[in-house]
């Protein structure tokens, strides 16, 4: 899968899953749309949508321009920077929230403290993760950048894709072998890299089954429960069955990461930090057509558990309750 001999196969984790090419066409070939329509993920190559920063965004120039301001930093005792919302966490503000730990937690940090942490790094250290929305407070070199992507293209993909508005543009600065471990989004994606090689490994909505998310209810909903290191084939049998796409993406290289997709992304275990901005869209409106979608699937999957979750008032009720309308009658 090495495009240009621009990074080899030691640099990527390997997994024991069956996964295929994600197809790589230039952003103006006509069958990218026809993959876009049928929400199936795809690179394009070439495209101009954030050449400003491919062309300038090194790591000195983001230290120069990002601001004197905190920036949102991740602190992990491991490789992987598992997603959690805190709001679903246990507090006094939320007594109904999950007794929750895990390895990340989220700091402020200057951007200039950041970088000297990744620079000085050693084994045995906590791994760090910059992800911050681009917003006014960084400095004008970075807004007049920002300006210059390619607003024409990916606003005439959204018109036409039926995408809702733009949600937000988030700044990526990972340290070489960071991972952000398999989820799904309920937003379209746009995933611009800039700078370095990210290994992403996509699964359809289908493999739901497979990929055994937390309960809706859980801080770490949305993402798989499965640990691809060393997954436990006892807990989650149908891992083994999982059948997914790959590829890996560098400076100019832009994911379409459809709703609902699953994705689990990789900076290479060598060649320095990465860089990468990504485009989050709103699901556009979608009609109830028949046959249903897979990704429809799951938000009425995820609306059920809601709903149970609001009325039952206790996550320990809804399996029995499930298992009583299934047991017998529909399985
Ligand atoms: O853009 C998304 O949807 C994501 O999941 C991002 C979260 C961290 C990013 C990464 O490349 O590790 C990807
Ligand atoms: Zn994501």
């Amino acid at each position: 899968m090495c495009e240009n001999n621009k990074w080899d196969a030691s640099q990527i984790r390997k997994y024991d899953m069956d996964l295929q090419p994600i197809p790589r066409l230039h952003y103006k070939d006509p069958k990218v749309d026809e993959l876009m329509k049928t929400n199936q993920p795809v690179l394009l190559t070439e495209s101009n949508i954030a050449k400003p920063a491919v062309e300038k965004w090194t790591l000195e120039y983001l230290e120069e321009n990002l601001g004197k301001c905190g920036h949102t930093v991740y602190v992990s005792k491991t490789h992987k920077f598992k997603y959690y919302d805190r709001k679903k966490i246990l507090s006094k503000a939320n007594p109904k929230g999950v007794e929750f730990t895990n390895d990340t937690k989220s700091v402020e940090m200057k951007v200039c403290d950041f970088m000297k942490k990744v620079k000085n790094w050693k084994q045995g250290d906590d791994r760090l993760y910059l992800q911050q929305s681009l917003n006014s407070t960084f400095g004008p070199a970075i807004v007049e950048d920002f300006m210059g992507f390619d607003w024409r293209y990916v606003t005439d993909k959204k018109a036409r894709h039926g995408w809702g508005e733009l949600s937000a543009n988030l700044l990526f600065i990972a340290m070489e072998g960071n991972c952000t471990p398999c989820h799904y989004d309920e937003q379209q994606n746009l995933f611009a890299q800039i700078k370095g090689f990210k290994r992403c490994i996509l699964f359809p909505p289908d493999q739901f089954e497979c990929l055994y998310p937390h309960p809706v209810y859980h801080p770490h909903d949305r993402q798989s429960m499965v640990d691809f290191d060393n997954p436990d084939y006892t807990k989650f049998p149908k891992f083994k069955n999982v059948k997914g796409f790959e590829t890996v993406v560098g400076p100019g290289d832009v994911l379409y990461i459809p709703i609902y997709w699953w994705h689990h992304i990789e900076s290479l275990l060598t060649g320095g930090p990465t860089v990468t901005v990504n485009f989050w869209y709103k699901g556009g409106p979608s009609c109830l057509e028949y046959p249903l979608k897979d990704h429809q699937k799951v938000s009425i999957m995820r609306n059920v558990e809601k709903m149970l979750l609001e009325v039952l008032q206790d996550p320990k009720e809804v399996g029995p309750l499930l298992r009583t309308i299934l047991m017998g009658r529909y399985v």
